[in-house]
Formats: structure tokens, sequence, C-alpha cells
């Protein structure tokens, strides 16, 4: 363990299942985490991971070192007024939620016109429930290295890590690695789907789809060359892959990804003025 931390868990659903399945052991004991979460099924499911568990925040909380906030946007503004009386001036939070900016989560945390500076916007994906994650983060001006440093620890415990500007970038990494394990899902479904078609059976086309996918995207990391060049030595002319490309090409395959990505960033925007209020 390279650094034993103390941690608020404000939201104990999916994505903070994901993240403390690799926090816990490495940054932290279960012991040392201590979960929010006003679904008494939610809490039970913790306790029993050996972590301390409560419905509301309280003032024994206060000395925690981190408080991570992985709640649904829309309850982010009333969750984090809630917590905001437990907080030292020194306590780094962490934010989990899509689309709401630094600014206002500072804005909420701090005083009028001396906003939050211990503040690390941050946006994991579920891989990381086995280690394999990816984490974009940014941080507010005025932020200190030392909780840089926290933040950057805690997400690289579940995975890797890419620090970003602002909030806009942050926006278009949900867009690519925080929603893409559901694109990723998608595509092999339909693989799966295409297979069976065929006449492969569900544990072939699982098999074979998956095997795909992880061969692919290792070789894409591995080799010096780019996916396109990959692409072409798969691709014969005159050949199957050929007639396949041509109906991703016919039904616009890059567009459709392109725009599901800008609508993703969008709504990102979106939820930032929906729930600000
Ligand atoms: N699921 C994903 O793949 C990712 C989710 N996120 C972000 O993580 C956040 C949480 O998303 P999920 O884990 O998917 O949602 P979820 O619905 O699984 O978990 C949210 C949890 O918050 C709890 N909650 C509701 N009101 C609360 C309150 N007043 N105090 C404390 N806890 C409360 C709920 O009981 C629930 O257990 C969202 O803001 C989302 O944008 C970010 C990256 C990826
Ligand atoms: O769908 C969502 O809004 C969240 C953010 C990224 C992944 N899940």
């Amino acid at each position: 363990m390279t650094q034993e931390l103390t941690l608020s868990l404000v939201g104990g659903g999916n994505m903070a299942t994901a993240l403390a399945a690799g926090l816990i052991g490495k940054r932290c004991a279960a012991h040392d985490v201590h979960v929010i979460d006003p679904n008494e099924a939610v809490r039970s499911r913790w306790r029993e991971q050996g972590t301390t568990v409560a419905a509301v925040p309280d003032a024994q909380l206060s000395d925690r070192r981190v408080w991570i906030f992985a709640v649904k946007p829309q309850h982010m503004k009333a969750v984090v007024l809630a917590c905001r009386p437990f907080l030292r001036p020194d306590t780094l939070v962490i934010s989990i939620a899509a689309g709401i900016t630094s600014g206002t989560i500072a804005a909420w945390l701090g005083a009028p016109g001396k906003p939050w500076t211990c503040l690390v916007r941050c946006m994991p994906n579920t891989p990381a429930l086995i280690g394999a994650g990816v984490t974009g983060l940014m941080a507010v001006p005025g932020v200190s290295e030392d909780d840089k440093a926290v933040a950057q620890q805690l997400m690289r415990a579940v995975g890797e890590v890419v620090w970003v500007k602002d909030d806009k970038a942050l926006d278009a990494v949900t867009a690519l690695s925080g929603s893409g394990p559901a694109y990723v899902f998608l595509f092999l479904e339909a693989l799966m789907q295409g297979a069976r078609d065929l006449g492969l059976n569900d544990e072939q086309s699982r098999q074979l789809a998956l095997a795909t996918l992880n061969g692919s995207t290792q070789l894409a990391a591995l080799s010096p060359d780019s996916p396109a060049v990959l692409r072409e030595r798969v691709t014969s002319k005159g050949g199957t892959t050929a007639a396949a490309l041509a109906v991703f090409e016919q039904r616009q395959f890059t567009a459709i990804v392109h725009e599901a990505m800008q609508a993703a960033s969008d709504r990102a925007a979106e939820l930032a003025i929906e729930f600000a209020q």
C-alpha cells in the first residue's frame, strides 16, 4: 500500500463499487472507507465488504482526507451542500459526476468570491472494477500538488490516468472513455448477434467475439502502426473484409460514432446547466 488514505465515498452505486474494487487493499483498508448512501440495500452490500456506512454525512467524518462524490448529477447540489459543513478547508474533494463543472462545485463548497481550491474532477470508467479502467482528471486553479498527487494515486489504483486542462476536455473524456465501455459492449453484443445469425452457437459467438476485440485492441496498443494500417492488413482486395467494410462505410459507421460522441459531450454540457441551479 503506497499510502493509507481515509476516504468518504458519497454514493455507493455502480461507479463507486468499481472504484472501491481497486482502491480497497491498494490505497486504503476497507475500514478506512466510509460510504454514505440513503439506500439500505446498498449500505448492506458495503457493510459486508468491511467498510463503515451511514445514510447521511456527519461530523465524525471531518477528518477524512478525501471525499469522493459519486452520486448522479441531479443529486450533486443537494448532496454537496449537505456534506459541506463536515469538510475541513484542506479536505480534498473529488467529483466523478458527469457534466457538473468544477467551477460549479467549487462555488457550492466555497464562500462567496472564494471558491473551493481542494477539488479535482475525475471521469473514471467501469473497467476500473478489474483494474483496467482509465480516468480523465482535471484540477481547479490553485489546487495543491499534493492534492493532485493524491487524486492521481487513487485513480491509478484502478487503471490509467490522463490529465486534461479544463471541464470542456473532461466532457470529451466522458464522451470517449467514460461512456465508451457502453459503446464497446454494444459492438460486442452486435458481433455476437451477427455470429449467432450466421449459425454459430452462443459459446462460440462469445469466445470468438471477445477474443477478436481483445486481440485487436492489444495489437493496436502494441503495434507501431496506426489502426488504419492494421485495418488495411486485414483487408484483402476483393475479399471478405472489404465486403464487410463496404457496408460499414455505406451505413456511415464513422459518422455514427462521431455523432454519438458529440451527443454524449453535448449532454454533459446540458447536465452542467440543468443541475447547476
Ligand atoms: N456508471 C458509470 O459508468 C460512470 C458513472 N459516472 C458518474 O458517477 C456518478 C454515479 O453514477 P453511478 O454509480 O452509475 O450511479 P448509481 O445510481 O449506480 O449510484 C448512485 C448512488 O448514489 C446514491 N445516492 C442517491 N442519493 C444520495 C444521497 N443523497 N447521498 C448519498 N448517496 C446518494 C444512490 O443510492 C446510489 O447508490 C454519476 O454522477 C455518473 O455521472 C462517471 C463515470 C462512469
Ligand atoms: O451515462 C452517464 O451519464 C455516466 C457518465 C459516463 C458513464 N456513465
